[in-house]
């Protein structure tokens, strides 16, 4: 027998906010390196998670949602959407299964249209637990009506259903090729933006009133010494979001700290000392200059 051809190369999950994309790729990669939030929109960053197997490696960027733009940022997360589109070689389409396909999908399947005749793309309908089989069945068919898809799969993350048909069927349309990235890495961010996208990712929990997009992090330092003391800033647009994100004597802050702190000791495997400081940046998300500081 012979072995199956080695296939390597990259592939995005897109969709309307919130349909799960980000915890997708956590259980296909297997470990968490996308940040999760109840709130939509707050995967910024192409990060990377690598599924590595016997037959192929698969390395999955996380791409921001496409929306309207109505910002100087909303226009460059559209553009950092439309480049990842065109360089990936395989897209998984998401809609969730507790919701009726609405104009944000078609929107969005209008757009994948264009780019549908170079790059396959795959319906993928999210998070299955949550509705009955004659549901599913339903929204597969809606699905299949949306566009031309190369294949259409069911699954649940966090059920953990069909991820391994979702991850071989996601490898046939790699090109075959060899591993792009060595064995044993999940992700290729440089560390300081992971940490710093665990900061945002604390500092947004239970913020009801305020956009994600008024929030953003910059790791200033790591210092070695008998622990590792990690200097960040958090930025907000107002001094009425800063006193949000302190709250009452600093207590919130102390919270996302202790939360952040956490995630980034699991991520090094070390004690962490975690400095936070926020600050107003007034109106950054208009300003191409404090846009470039912050790292966009
Ligand atoms: N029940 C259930 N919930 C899920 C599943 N996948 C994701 N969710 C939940 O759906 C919400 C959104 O998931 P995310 O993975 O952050 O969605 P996203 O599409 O990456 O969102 P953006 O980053 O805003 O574009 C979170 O509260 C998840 O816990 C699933 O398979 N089943």
């Amino acid at each position: 027998m012979t072995q199956p051809e080695f296939r390597s190369g990259f592939a995005c999950f897109v969709g309307r906010p919130n349909v799960g994309k980000s915890t997708l790729t956590n259980a296909l990669v297997g470990s968490k390196v996308a940040i999760t939030s109840s709130r939509p929109q707050t995967t910024r960053h192409a990060i990377r998670g690598i599924v590595h197997r016997e037959d192929g490696q698969l390395i999955l960027v996380d791409t921001p949602g496409l929306h309207r733009p109505r910002t100087l940022l909303g226009e460059r997360l559209n553009d950092v959407v439309r480049t990842t589109w065109a360089e990936v070689d395989a897209i998984g389409f998401c809609v969730p299964a507790d919701q009726t396909i609405g104009p944000g999908d078609k929107f969005i399947a209008g757009e994948l249209r264009e780019i549908a005749g170079r790059t396959p793309v795959l319906g993928v309908l999210t998070k299955t637990d949550l509705v009955k089989p004659e549901v599913i069945a339903e929204r597969l068919l809606a699905l299949q009506e949306l566009a031309e898809f190369a294949e259409i799969v069911p699954v649940s993350a966090a059920g953990n259903v069909r991820i391994d048909l979702l991850t071989d069927l996601l490898l046939a349309q790699m090109p075959p090729g060899p591993p792009l990235y060595p064995d044993g890495d999940l992700s290729d961010e440089p560390e300081t933006t992971m940490i710093a996208e665990f900061v945002r990712e604390a500092a947004l929990e239970g913020v009801r009133d305020e956009l994600p997009h008024s929030l953003a992090v910059v790791v200033e330092e790591m210092t070695p010494g008998k622990v590792l003391t990690v200097r960040a800033e958090i930025f907000v647009e107002r001094d009425s979001q800063k006193s949000i994100v302190i709250g009452k004597g600093g207590s919130r802050l102390k919270h996302v700290g202790t939360e952040a702190r956490r995630q980034i000791e699991a991520l090094l495997g070390e004690k962490v000392h975690l400095d936070l400081f926020v600050k107003v940046a007034k109106d950054w998300q208009r300003d191409p200059r404090q846009l470039r500081r912050l790292g966009f």
